[in-house]
């Protein structure tokens, strides 16, 4: 289902387990930090929501989304956390470069959820433009930070 027909911040706090009980990692990009605000903001939000403790959600930033992987991997070695969420924003420019970073974050991340025991999210945007990138971080589509907040609380809770 396409984003466009599935808002991203509709959830029902009766199927999240309670987080109150876990510690959050959020790395955050710095590239196009008026998006990702607004996707850490929505995750924060959908966390504490959900019963998570302040003192327990651990900012970090990071130049870009490529940086996220090695900020993940940072995190998940030196805070014990039960899951990381992975926050960054590319839109597409004039060349290939990315093509290059969305797939290299992606693949990145995807390895730190097979090589730790920790949960990692991708809650990175790969828009088109702008205006997608908006849409998708507290606009008309919703806030992925909330479903990547979402998504980390029932990782977290995974097998507990
Ligand atoms: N163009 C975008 C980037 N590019 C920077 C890379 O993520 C990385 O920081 C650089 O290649 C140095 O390693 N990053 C984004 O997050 N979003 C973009 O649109
Ligand atoms: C995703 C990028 O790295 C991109 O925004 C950079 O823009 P350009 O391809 O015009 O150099």
């Amino acid at each position: 289902m396409a984003t466009a027909n599935n808002n991203l911040s509709v959830y029902d706090k009766a199927t999240i387990p309670n987080a109150k009980n876990f510690r959050f990692g959020i790395v955050v990009s710095e590239w196009n930090t008026n998006i990702t605000e607004g996707l850490f903001n929505g995750a924060k939000e959908a966390l504490l929501d959900c019963g998570a403790l302040e003192e327990n959600i651990i900012r970090w930033d990071v130049p870009g989304s490529f940086e996220l992987i090695f900020g993940s991997k940072k995190m998940i070695a030196t805070q014990n956390v039960d899951a990381v969420i992975a926050i960054g924003s590319v839109i597409q420019g004039e060349t290939k470069h990315f093509d290059f970073v969305c797939e290299a974050t992606a693949q990145g991340i995807k390895d730190l959820n097979i090589l730790t025991d920790t949960p990692v999210i991708f809650c990175v945007l790969t828009d088109n433009n702008l205006q997608q990138a908006i849409d998708r971080s507290g606009g008309i589509h919703g806030n992925k930070g909330t479903e990547g907040a979402i998504a980390a609380i029932k990782m977290a809770a995974l097998g507990r």
